[in-house]
């Protein structure tokens, strides 16, 4: 299995998430194998692969998400900033403050949009005024490109809004607390297309603030979004079963035009499986 571990990007920039050697245990399965790879600062990097690569599992890992979840174990390590994310000192909640998520469906609180942003500002203590409160409300909701849309009705529920502008509503709760990091598994799976673009293009400028990980099964989304993408595929083993791993991890342009494994190159090009 190939080591990106050491990888240099052509878009050299700073490694912000490092994982090494990552084994990931369901139980006794053991459903991924091996993953060792970079994630660049201020760069959006995509996870592509066939279900059950385990493409969300790897990016659950980095905010320990997984951790929720009784029967997960981990073998191997994940570096945040030289830290190991998963050492016995390390407190998981400010773990996903400062490495955010967001999820397939838009999941807004059953609140105001207004409230479904202050609450994690208020529950981390980031704004001491009204005043403070205010202004990261529409910060966040500007840096979401959902301002204009809601500046009117920031009193009514988040659920009266369409998939995506819920979908946006709940980037802007992400990145209202202040994270290094979003992950995003499949932001698009549930809107229409027009709402995708939105997102996409909220994707390209949130990179200039933050790093972003987005699991998709769209390649054109992936060809659309990211600097760098990272193949897996899954391995049958016996009893049926199939473990995930890294096959290749490059600058996107490489990944889809030029990569260096035949696997690589059959799904990129539909001709898979
Ligand atoms: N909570 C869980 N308990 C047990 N097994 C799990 C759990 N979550 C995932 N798995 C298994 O881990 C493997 C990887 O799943 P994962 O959802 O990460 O893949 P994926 O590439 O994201 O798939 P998809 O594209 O279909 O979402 C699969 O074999 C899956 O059945």
């Amino acid at each position: 299995m190939m080591d990106y571990s050491n990888y240099q990007t052509t878009n050299e920039t700073e490694t912000v998430l490092q994982a090494q050697n990552l084994d990931v245990y369901y139980g006794d399965f053991k459903a991924v194998r091996g993953v060792s790879l970079n994630i660049p600062k201020n760069r959006v990097t995509a996870f592509i692969g066939p279900s059950g690569c385990g493409k969300s599992t790897i990016l659950r890992c980095f905010n320990r998400l997984n951790d929720l979840i009784p029967i997960f174990r981990l073998e191997g390590q994940i570096f945040y900033q030289n830290k190991n994310l998963y050492d016995t000192d390390v407190d998981p909640v400010e773990v996903r403050r400062r490495i955010g998520m967001v999820f397939q469906k838009p999941n807004p609180f059953p609140k105001s949009i207004y409230e479904n942003i202050a609450y994690g500002v208020r529950v981390n203590g980031l704004a001491k005024t009204k005043e403070q409160m205010d202004e990261i409300v529409e910060r966040s909701l500007r840096q979401a490109a959902i301002w204009d849309e809601v500046k009117d009705k920031l009193g009514q529920s988040g659920f009266a809004l369409s998939g995506g502008q819920q979908q946006r509503l709940c980037i802007a709760r992400t990145v209202a607390v202040n994270p290094d990091v979003v992950l995003m598994d499949e932001p698009c799976a549930s809107l229409d297309p027009i709402s995708t673009l939105a997102v996409e293009d909220l994707i390209h400028e949130l990179k200039e603030n933050y790093t972003i990980i987005i699991v998709t099964h769209n390649m054109q989304q992936a060809t659309r979004v990211a600097d760098m993408t990272a193949f897996y595929n899954a391995k049958a083993i016996e009893g049926g079963k199939r473990f995930g791993y890294l096959v290749e991890f490059d600058d996107t342009q490489t990944i889809f035009q030029n990569p260096q494994e035949e696997a690589t190159q059959q799904y990129v090009s539909g001709r898979f499986g």
